[in-house]
Order: C-alpha cells, then sequence, then structure tokens
C-alpha cells in the first residue's frame, strides 16, 4: 500500500447510541430473527443469551450491533440426503447437516453429532456456540457443526460403518484441513471418526488432518479423549482459586455417562473431590460413598465396549443405586457438571441445587441450562461456568491436533495436558477480565460472551462486509 493509501486510511469513527435505542436495536435484531427462524428453538434461545449479555458491548459502540446482526446468519448452511443399506438390505433415509458459521478467525470447525434429535435448530445452536467458544482458545478456528438425524442406537457395526461411508460421499465437497475441520460429538467417537476418515482418505486421496479426534496411531492427538472433561475439570479448579477453594472433600455431580462425562470424573477422582452420579437417558446412577477409580473403569467399559444403558452397571456394583428415567440434579452436593445434553437442568432443577446449597455449575454439554436455571444460579450467586467458556477444552485440543498433523508430529502427553490446562486458566482469566473492563464484576459467563465476541467481530469488520 502506497503512503498515499496509508493516509488516506481513516478508521471507523466510534458511534455510541442512546441505551434506549441500543435496547430497540437490539429488539429489532431478535424480532426479525424470530420472523426468519421463529420454529428454531434452541438456535433462539442461544442467541438471546448471548444477545442480553452483549450490551454493554453494543452501547460503547454501535459497529459491534451490526457484526452481531451478520454473525447470526450462518455463512452457510448445507442440508443433505445420507441413503444407507441396513443388515437386512433395506433402504434407509437421514438427514445430514453442516453448518458453516463463521469462517472469521480461521477454517470452519466444530463437531458432528449423530442423534434422533438433531435438526437444523439443534445444529446452528452448537455452531453459534462453538464460535465463541473456538475464539476464546486464541487458537485460529472459526465455527462450524454438523450432524444427522441417524440413531445409532441398536445399530449393528456394519450399519454405522455405512452410514458414515454415506455420509461422507457427500460431507468431504465441503471440508478439507484449511477450509473446515470437522470432530465428533454425541454418539461420534473414535470408532465413527475412523470411518468418516476413512471413506474421506478414499473420496479425495489424501491423508490429512481434515478431522480430528483421530486414534493417536494414524494422525491424532494424545489427550483429545480426555480434553473435554479434563478441560471442564481445569476451568473449574482455576474458578475455585478464585473464590479461595479447592476440590478436596468436594461432592460433584456428573450427568451423561459418555466422553465428557468419563473424563470429568476422572480429573475430578485425580484432585480428591467425590463423584457421586453419572447418567445416560434411561435415568442415574448414585454410588453414595462416591465412584472409585474400579467403578469408573466399569462405566467406562459398560459404555465404551458394551455400549450397554446404565442400569447395567448394578451388575457391576452392589453399592449403586439407579433411579430410572430421572435427573442427579436433586442429589446433595457441592458442585455439578452437567455433561449429556442441552437443557438437561430446567428452572426446577436449578432450584432444587439451590436449596441443597450447590457451590458452583460448570457446564460440559454444550447449553445443559435452561434461562430458567441460569437465573437461579445467578440469584443465588453460584459460580457459574458456561459452556463456551467450560467445555473449549476439546476443541483447543482439536487445535493442536490441526498444529501436530501440519507439522507431520504428535506431541508428548505432558506437553498437550500442559498446553490444555494453560488455555483452560486463559479462558478463565480473559473472561473474568472482559468482565471487569465491561464493569460487570466477575460474571463470568458475560465475560465469556464478551471475550469470545469480541475477537470474532473485530475479524468480520477488519475483513469487510463479506
Ligand atoms: N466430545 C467432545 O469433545 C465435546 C462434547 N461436548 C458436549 O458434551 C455433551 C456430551 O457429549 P459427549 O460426551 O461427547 O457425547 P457421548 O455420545 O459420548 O455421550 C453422551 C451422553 O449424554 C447422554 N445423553 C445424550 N442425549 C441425552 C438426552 N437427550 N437425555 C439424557 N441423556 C442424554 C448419553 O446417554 P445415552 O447413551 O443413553 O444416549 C450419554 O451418556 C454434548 O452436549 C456435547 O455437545 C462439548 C464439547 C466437546
Ligand atoms: O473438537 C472439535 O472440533 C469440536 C468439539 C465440539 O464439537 C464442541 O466443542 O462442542
Amino acid at each position: 500500500m502506497s503512503e498515499q493509501h496509508l493516509d488516506d486510511f481513516v478508521p471507523a469513527p466510534v458511534i455510541v447510541l442512546e441505551p434506549t435505542v441500543v435496547e430497540s436495536r437490539i429488539q429489532n435484531i431478535y424480532k426479525t430473527l424470530v420472523e426468519r427462524d421463529g420454529d428454531q428453538k434452541e438456535y433462539l434461545e442461544a442467541v438471546y443469551e448471548v444477545l442480553d449479555a452483549l450490551k454493554p458491548v453494543f452501547l460503547k459502540d454501535e459497529k459491534y450491533i451490526e457484526a452481531f446482526e451478520r454473525l447470526i446468519e450462518p455463512e452457510r448452511q448445507i442440508i443433505f440426503r445420507v441413503p444407507w443399506v441396513d443388515d437386512q438390505g433395506k433402504q434407509r433415509i437421514n438427514r445430514g447437516y453442516r453448518v458453516q458459521m463463521s469462517s472469521a478467525l480461521g477454517p470452519y470447525k466444530g463437531g458432528l453429532r449423530f442423534h434422533p434429535t438433531v435438526n437444523l435448530s439443534v445444529i446452528k445452536f452448537l455452531a453459534f456456540e462453538q464460535t465463541f467458544k473456538n475464539s476464546l482458545t486464541s487458537l485460529m478456528m472459526g465455527a462450524g457443526k454438523g450432524g444427522s438425524d441417524f440413531d445409532p442406537r441398536g445399530k449393528s457395526h456394519n450399519e454405522v460403518q455405512r452410514f458414515c461411508q454415506s455420509f461422507m460421499t457427500e460431507l468431504f465437497k465441503y471440508i478439507g484441513p484449511d477450509t473446515d475441520v470437522p470432530a465428533g460429538d454425541i454418539n461420534v467417537g473414535a470408532r465413527e471418526i475412523g470411518f468418516l476418515f476413512g471413506q474421506y482418505k478414499r473420496l479425495t486421496g489424501n491423508f490429512t488432518g481434515t478431522l480430528t479426534g483421530k486414534d493417536t496411531k494414524w494422525g491424532g492427538s494424545l489427550i483429545r479423549p480426555e480434553a473435554t472433561g479434563y478441560g471442564c475439570v481445569y476451568f473449574a479448579l482455576n474458578y475455585l482459586k478464585f473464590r479461595n477453594l479447592d476440590f478436596a472433600g468436594m461432592k460433584c455431580l456428573v450427568s451423561g455417562s459418555g466422553n465428557v462425562a468419563q473424563y470429568t470424573a476422572e480429573k475430578l477422582l485425580e484432585y480428591g473431590a467425590t463423584v457421586l452420579t453419572v447418567s445416560d437417558s434411561s435415568g442415574y446412577v448414585l454410588e453414595p460413598a462416591g465412584f472409585t477409580r474400579k467403578n469408573l473403569d466399569d462405566i467406562m467399559h459398560l459404555k465404551n465396549i458394551v455400549r450397554g444403558p446404565l442400569i447395567k452397571y448394578l451388575e457391576y456394583s452392589s453399592t449403586a443405586q439407579f433411579f430410572p428415567n430421572e435427573k442427579p440434579w436433586g442429589v446433595k452436593a457441592d458442585l455439578a457438571f452437567p455433561s449429556a445434553t442441552q437443557n438437561e437442568i430446567d428452572g426446577d432443577d436449578a432450584e432444587k441445587m439451590v436449596a441443597n446449597g450447590v457451590l458452583g455449575v460448570f457446564e460440559g454439554a454444550n447449553m445443559p441450562s435452561t434461562p430458567e436455571a441460569i437465573l437461579a444460579y445467578r440469584k443465588a450467586k453460584m459460580m457459574f461456568g458456561p459452556a463456551k467458556a467450560a467445555n473449549a477444552g476439546g476443541v483447543a485440543v482439536s487445535g493442536l491436533e490441526m498444529a501436530q498433523n501440519s507439522q507431520r508430529q504428535q506431541w508428548a502427553r505432558e506437553m498437550v495436558d500442559e498446553r490444555l490446562s494453560t488455555i483452560m486458566k486463559d479462558i478463565f482469566e480473559s473472561s473474568l477480565k472482559a468482565a471487569r473492563d465491561y464493569g460487570l464484576g466477575d460474571d463470568i459467563q458475560a465475560g465469556a460472551n464478551i471475550a469470545g465476541f469480541l475477537k470474532v467481530a473485530d475479524a468480520m469488520i477488519e475483513q469487510g462486509i463479506v
């Protein structure tokens, strides 16, 4: 650029609007979204939470309102047919999705979920949350999310393989190591990533880091399987330290019994906490004296190898109690780690936790707390680690997997764990700093939204209206 051009460059003026004008712009953004996508209730819930938290940012500069308006329209939404053949030779059809939300900070990045509840609203809310989460990690990652309404429950190994191959036969057109890098989420673990990667390689002829969460023998990062659960506990550790507390003797409720729940429980045990519960979609298990390491190994065996329902855990333990079709939130404890799915804690569940003196909730799952639940935590001044901050460890190590793949290297376990722990500490601190910068005290929920948003918004503004 010539000097003349540099002289010509005038940064956009800061436009400060009256609070009433900001309020009405916010209402209009939300109203327009409801008019367009009113049936997407999970997406509306996720957008509303962020919109509300960003008010102080919008009050300081109008440009951020415009950036937000742009951000809530995904860059691209891909919906496709996934035909496959079951073990009886019968044709089956599922629907596949990939929402490429934002490429402001890097290639689209985020997991794939296979679950009968998957629809466009669910994938959009997950891609939206991913945008702020990935920004908080400070790694070069944009945001996306995908999946299918395919239900792997009761499907054979071969059926899952055929489904994954068909899913990738369409998805491969839209992804790549520098464009979009999917990973796992609910029901997409090491087995499914293997099938998806194999088909991607077969279709493109390239062995690239296009998926993360790969097996560590062929390009995966050490610590990626543990990263979301460990990261959530590291985040909680920073929050506890900030309140002059620690894990020793803390009684913890964990929900879910999949990837995130298992490694959350593992790290909690390492830190001397007591894990009282795990759950699945059929109910929850209580170990009244807390899970031992052996108990946790049994849960891992039941869920990862046998792939059975949680009631079968009673065959492994004589002390456990199983509560069918119930959630663990009424059990008396000190800390809660929801690690199953969205909206698994409603207002009533949260009130039970408040009444039981729960000190903090750290979200391993994405958006597990309803708006009513969050209100109850806030009123009770509980510690609250919102998903986009607390569960960012998984995607952070996926970012490190991308870096290792680019270098054709595999880093040592200790090195990845150290990076993860530092990233979680930085996320806690940057969320706190953003809250303080905007006069919001130690409101980590608002701070995480603000810190995550500002980086994406500034990048969007600097890259022009695209
Ligand atoms: N894996 C990762 O790296 C990351 C995951 N997350 C989030 O963490 C959460 C758990 O994911 P992950 O552990 O990977 O998934 P898994 O598939 O490994 O485990 C999911 C667990 O949640 C339970 N579950 C799923 N749906 C429901 C439901 N509707 N009601 C009650 N329980 C349910 C499952 O029970 P059942 O087996 O009976 O279905 C299972 O125990 C999700 O919200 C995901 O988006 C967030 C960041 C990263
Ligand atoms: O590792 C990733 O890319 C995605 C993890 C994910 O889906 C999430 O953070 O919700």
